[in-house]
């Protein structure tokens, strides 16, 4: 099959075509699911979504089908198998393969089916344990990766690695977007499985509800993170398919980080909660600092809105409205 090699000269805009088919994969996630909101405030009309039961992107022979059938002109992948740090942990085989299986039969078909853009999301947890901080995106492959999440980070720096493959092989449009942290609308509130933030606003809820005296929170609390909120990188990512194609990752990241131990009292004041915090040092803190360096993408012209606070404030409102018995 002859590919896309010819759409990356076509020279069309993403944003000139409102009419333009978009496959967001992963549309029911927290970042599909902000992708989406943002597409429809720019006016897109023709977005192409499958549910997970609807389509299995693990499946190659459907993956197949479903871009012989549908015949996308753009892709935004947005489907993993995602989690927080004990999820990662505790499900190695799954955070691999399913990724794999996942990025190599969307980003292939994608590229055989004449997509003409594709922009791949990877994640922070790609650079080495003990990156420099901030961290820049030439720090890719240079040192060992943070144990509790290298399964996953695996998997997704051979997503950056195929998506580079296919630009150089084949002069296909693929790009690649790290984002940091994210939380927002839509996100997981596994107890055990999502990431810290949502962990810790439903603990401090459901505290707050039950009338608890505390709260344990995981680890020693000095662990420093960078939090996006998921409308920025929704911005980030419209901006990235209409501004950048080139063979290198761009770092999305907001810039401030702060420590669990901050992170958690934020929550706390957010929610409401007036008890007291225990940490519980059996669980592990993960890599110690994790700070992206993303200046490349604000000399693109880029830059995030949306501060912790007030991202925190806005996300309860909705775990409250949605989520919460
Ligand atoms: N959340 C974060 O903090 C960060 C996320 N990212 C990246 O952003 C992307 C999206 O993450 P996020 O939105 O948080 O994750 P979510 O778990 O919220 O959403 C993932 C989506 O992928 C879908 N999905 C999973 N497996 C399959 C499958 N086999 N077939 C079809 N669909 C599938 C899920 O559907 P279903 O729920 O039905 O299984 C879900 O809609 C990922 O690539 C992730 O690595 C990067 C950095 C940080
Ligand atoms: C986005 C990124 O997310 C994962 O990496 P992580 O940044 O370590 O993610 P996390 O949000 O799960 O934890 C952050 C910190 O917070 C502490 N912590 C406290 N209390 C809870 C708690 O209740 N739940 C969780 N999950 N963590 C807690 C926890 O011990 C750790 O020190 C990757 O696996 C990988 O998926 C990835 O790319």
């Amino acid at each position: 099959m002859g590919g896309a090699a010819d759409n990356v000269s076509s020279g069309s805009s993403f944003l000139s075509d409102k009419s333009a088919k978009i496959f967001v994969a992963g549309h029911r996630g927290l970042v599909g699911s902000a992708i989406v909101r943002k597409l429809q405030q720019l006016g897109f009309t023709n977005l192409l979504l499958r549910s997970h039961s609807e389509l299995d992107l693990t499946r190659q022979s459907d993956v197949e089908s479903f871009f012989a059938n549908e015949k996308p002109r753009f892709v935004i992948l947005a489907a993993a198998k995602v989690g927080g740090i004990h999820a990662n942990n505790t499900y190695p085989a799954d955070f691999i393969a399913i990724n794999l299986q996942i990025q190599t039969n969307v980003i292939d078909s994608a590229y055989r089916h004449g997509v003409q853009k594709l922009l791949f999301l990877g994640s922070s947890c790609i650079y080495p344990k003990f990156a420099p901080q901030p961290i820049p995106e030439d720090a890719l492959l240079t040192g060992p990766l943070e144990p509790t999440n290298e399964w996953y980070a695996v998997a997704k720096i051979a997503g950056i690695k195929m998506c580079q493959a296919y630009r150089i092989q084949h002069n296909w449009n693929a790009i690649s977007g790290m984002p940091t942290n994210l939380y927002g609308p839509n996100d997981n509130f596994h107890p055990e499985n999502s990431h810290v933030l949502p962990a810790l606003m439903r603990r401090f809820h459901e505290a707050k509800v039950n009338g608890a005296k505390e709260v344990v929170v995981w680890g020693s609390g000095s662990p420093l993170r960078e939090f996006l909120h998921v409308d920025d990188l929704a911005d980030a990512v419209a901006f990235l398919m209409e501004e950048y194609s080139d063979l290198g990752h761009v770092n999305v990241g907001s810039g401030k980080e702060v420590s669990i131990k901050e992170l958690a009292e934020l929550v706390k004041e957010v929610v409401g909660f007036e008890g007291d915090l225990v940490w519980d040092k059996s669980k592990p803190d993960g890599t110690p600092r994790k700070l992206m360096d993303s200046s490349k993408l604000a000399e693109l012209g880029w830059n995030p809105k949306i501060s912790l606070k007030d991202g925190l404030v806005d996300t309860y409102k909705w775990y409250v409205q949605n989520v919460q018995q």
